[in-house]
């Protein structure tokens, strides 16, 4: 690969892409609004509950993290989707695969969430 110069611009247009695939994610899948209405909740309740610094800093890594996982799992999909429209056995694989890794943040986000709102709650 030919070695490019460094350009502004060009940095500009990435950030421009990656904003609107975060459009496209926001307006496209159904997932990241349930996600969006959670991460809404849960700093709704973290406001009203006067968390510390650090407890806002597990807060938003969670729900920053279930987003980026959920956005990766979109791309999957829609990449596999382009490979075959027909059932196939390792994109099964492949499917089952990017929603295990989020599964695995959305369970990270839930136990972040009860160790810091439960006490504070009851
Ligand atoms: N082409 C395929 N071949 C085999 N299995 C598939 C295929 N497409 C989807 N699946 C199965 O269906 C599941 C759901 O895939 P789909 O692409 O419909 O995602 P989705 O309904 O948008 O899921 P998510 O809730 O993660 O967004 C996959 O995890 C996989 O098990």
């Amino acid at each position: 690969m030919k070695d490019k110069e460094f350009s502004i611009i060009a940095r500009v247009k990435s950030f421009k892409h990656a904003f609107n695939g975060l459009k496209l994610f926001f307006t496209n899948e159904h997932n990241g609004w349930v996600h969006l209405l959670a991460a809404v909740l849960a700093i709704a309740l973290s406001l009203y509950l006067n968390l510390s610094t650090l407890e806002w800093i597990a807060i938003i890594s969670a729900i920053a993290i279930v987003f980026a996982a959920e956005i990766f799992n979109s791309a999957v999909e829609k990449l596999a989707d382009v490979v075959t429209s027909e059932i196939n056995p390792q994109i099964k694989i492949v499917k089952d695969l990017a929603a295990a890794g989020v599964l695995v943040t959305a369970i990270l986000a839930v136990l972040i969430g009860a160790i810091i709102f439960l006490p504070k709650l009851f």
